[in-house]
C-alpha cells in the first residue's frame, strides 16, 4: 500500500523485459515520463525504487539521508567484492558504525597525505608530465588516448595508496586497470542484472563468474602488497595509505572496530578501482568533445594562456581566475555523466518519500542521470554547453542540479582529488597541445557505453604542439 506505482511486473521476471539491460537509462526515463519521479520497478522478484530529478533526490539523500544512505548485501557486486575479502571496504559497505569509522578514516587520511594540497598537485603535475611526454612522442600519428588516462588516473591514487609510480607497460598496473574496466561493465550489465534477478542462476557458471574470479585475484595480490610493505615498514612514521592503516590497527588492537588487514585490502581496492575508471573516463569524454568543439578548445586555451603568463606550471587555486575553463570542466562532467546511476543505495528503516511508503531493505536506485540533463535547471540540457555554468556577466555559477559525486551522506569520498586531478590535467596538456579530431576518423560518437561508470567509445586523437608556449 502507497509503495511507489510502477509498470506491472511478470511472475518471475519481474520488468526485466521492458527494460534494455545493456543500458536502461532510456528506459529509466520513459518510466518517469509515465510514473513520476519516485517509481518502482521489480528487478525479478525484488522490488526496486527509482529516484528521479533534483527536487525527490534532495529528499531522499539529503533530507531524509538517515533512511536512504543503506546499500544492499544482497547483489553481486556483493557477492563479488566483499565475500571473498571478507570485509565490505567503504564503497559497499552498509551505513553503520563500520562504515563511519572507516569512510571518517579514509577523508583524514586522504588529506593528511596532501588531498588538496600542494604534495597531491605535485603527484598530479608529475603524472601529467608523464602523460605529456608520451603525447609528444605520438604528435602527427593518431593515437588512442584509452589506456594512457586510465593509467595516469590509477597512478595518481597509487601514490596515495603505496607511494609509488608504476610504468605503465607494469604487470600489476595493467591488471588493477583491466579489472576496473571489466567489472564496472559485469557489475551493471545484463549477467549482473540476471545474478541479482534470479539466485537460483548464482551458482552456475555464466559470464558473471568472470567478476567473481578477478575480485578474488585482486584480493591476494593486495594482500602480498600488504605482506610486502609490512617487511618495510617503521611504526609511527606512515609513508602512504597502508603504513596509516597499519598504524590505526596497532593502536585499536582488539577493540572490536571495522579495522583488520582485510578491511585494508579491501579499501584500498575501493579507492583504487573508484579513483581510476571515474577520472580517467571524465578525461576521456572531455577530449572527445574539445576535439570537437575547436572553439571551445581555443577558448579555454586563451583563459589558460592568460591566467598562467610568466608560471611554469598550474596549481589548483587558479581555478578561481579561470572561470571558462571551469564551466568547461563543469560541463564536460555533466555530460559525461560517468556513475549515471550512482553506486545503488538502500533504506535501512522504514520511510517515505514524496508522500509514498518505501519499507526497509528496498533498493534505491539514484537516477543521477535525469538531474545532470532535467528540464529547467539547466540552459542547455541537452547540448554541449559551457553556458550552462556561466551567468550574464561571464561568471562562473554552479547550479543545484550539478551531483556527479552525488549528495548526501554517501557523496563521492574523493571529490576534491578528482576535481584537482580534472583541473590540473585538462589545463597542462590543453596549455601544451592542440587537440585535432583526426580527417579520417569519421562522425564522433557521443554515446557512451553504459556499466557502472560510461565509457566513451574508443576513438583516435591527433595531438599537435602549440606553437606559440609561454613558458
Ligand atoms: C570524476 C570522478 C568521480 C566521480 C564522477 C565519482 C562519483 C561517485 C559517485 C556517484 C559515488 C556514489 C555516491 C553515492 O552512493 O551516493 C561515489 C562514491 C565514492 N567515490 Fe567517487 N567519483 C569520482 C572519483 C573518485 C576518486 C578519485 C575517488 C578516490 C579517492 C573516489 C572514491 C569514492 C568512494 C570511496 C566512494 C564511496 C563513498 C561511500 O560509499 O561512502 N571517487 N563516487
Amino acid at each position: 500500500k502507497d509503495f511507489p506505482p510502477g509498470p506491472r511486473p511478470l511472475p518471475i521476471l519481474g520488468n526485466l523485459l521492458q527494460l534494455n539491460l545493456e543500458n536502461p537509462i532510456a528506459d529509466l526515463e520513459r518510466l518517469a515520463k509515465r510514473y513520476g519521479n519516485v517509481y518502482s520497478i521489480f528487478i525479478g522478484q525484488r522490488p526496486v525504487v527509482v529516484i528521479n530529478g533534483l527536487q525527490a533526490l534532495k529528499e531522499a539523500l539529503v533530507t531524509k539521508a538517515a533512511d536512504f544512505s543503506g546499500r544492499s548485501q544482497d547483489l553481486m557486486v556483493n557477492h563479488a567484492a566483499i565475500v571473498k575479502a571478507n570485509a565490505a571496504g567503504v564503497i559497499l559497505a552498509d551505513y553503520n558504525a563500520g562504515w563511519r569509522e572507516q569512510r571518517r578514516f579514509g577523508l583524514m587520511t586522504l588529506r593528511n597525505f596532501g588531498l588538496g594540497k600542494q604534495t597531491m598537485e605535485q603527484n598530479i603535475l608529475r603524472e601529467t608530465q608523464y602523460i605529456t611526454q608520451l603525447m609528444e612522442q605520438s604528435v602527427g600519428k593518431n593515437m588512442n588516448p584509452q589506456q594512457l588516462f586510465h593509467n595516469a588516473a590509477s597512478n595518481i591514487i597509487c601514490q596515495v595508496l603505496f607511494a609509488r609510480h608504476f610504468d605503465y607497460e607494469d604487470e600489476f598496473m595493467k591488471f588493477f586497470v583491466g579489472v576496473f574496466q571489466q567489472t564496472s561493465k559485469i557489475i551493471n550489465g545484463r549477467w549482473g542484472m540476471i545474478y541479482d534477478s534470479f539466485p537460483i542462476v548464482r551458482n552456475l557458471p555464466l559470464p558473471f563468474r568472470k567478476a567473481f574470479n578477478l575480485f578474488e585475484v585482486a584480493h591476494g595480490k593486495l594482500l602480498e602488497m600488504v605482506a610486502e610493505n609490512k617487511k618495510t615498514r617503521i611504526p609511527g612514521k606512515p609513508r602512504h595509505f597502508i603504513d596509516t592503516y597499519l598504524d590505526e590497527l596497532d593502536k585499536r588492537g582488539n577493540d572490536g572496530s571495522s579495522f583488520s588487514e582485510d578491511q585494508l585490502c579491501a579499501f584500498i581496492l575501493d579507492l583504487h578501482f573508484a579513483g581510476t575508471d571515474t577520472t580517467a573516463n571524465t578525461l576521456l569524454t572531455g577530449f572527445l568533445y574539445l576535439m570537437n568543439y575547436p572553439q571551445i578548445q581555443e577558448r579555454c586555451q586563451q583563459e589558460i594562456d592568460n591566467v598562467l603568463d610568466g608560471k611554469n606550471e598550474a596549481c589548483f587555486e587558479d581555478r578561481h581566475q579561470m572561470p571558462y575553463v571551469q564551466a568547461v570542466i563543469h560541463e564536460i562532467q555533466r555530460v559525461a555523466n560517468t556513475v549515471p546511476l550512482s553506486v545503488f543505495h538502500c533504506t535501512s528503516r522504514d520511510t517515505e518519500l514524496m508522500g509514498y511508503s518505501i519499507p526497509k531493505g528496498t533498493i534505491i536506485i539514484p537516477n543521477l542521470t535525469s538531474v545532470l540533463n532535467e528540464e529547467g535547471q539547466w540552459k542547455s540540457p541537452l547540448d554541449f554547453n559551457p553556458e550552462n555554468f556561466l551567468n550574464d556577466q561571464g561568471q562562473f555559477v554552479k547550479p543545484e542540479a550539478f551531483m556527479p559525486f552525488s549528495i548526501g551522506h554517501r557523496m563521492c569520498l574523493g571529490e576534491v582529488l578528482a576535481r584537482t586531478e580534472l583541473f590540473l590535467i585538462l589545463v597542462t596538456l590543453l596549455r601544451r597541445f592542440n587537440f585535432i579530431w583526426p580527417e579520417d576518423a569519421g562522425e564522433p560518437n557521443y554515446t557512451p557505453v553504459f556499466g557502472t561508470t560510461m565509457t566513451p567509445k574508443p576513438y583516435p586523437m591527433k595531438v599537435q604542439v602549440r606553437s606559440q608556449r609561454l613558458s
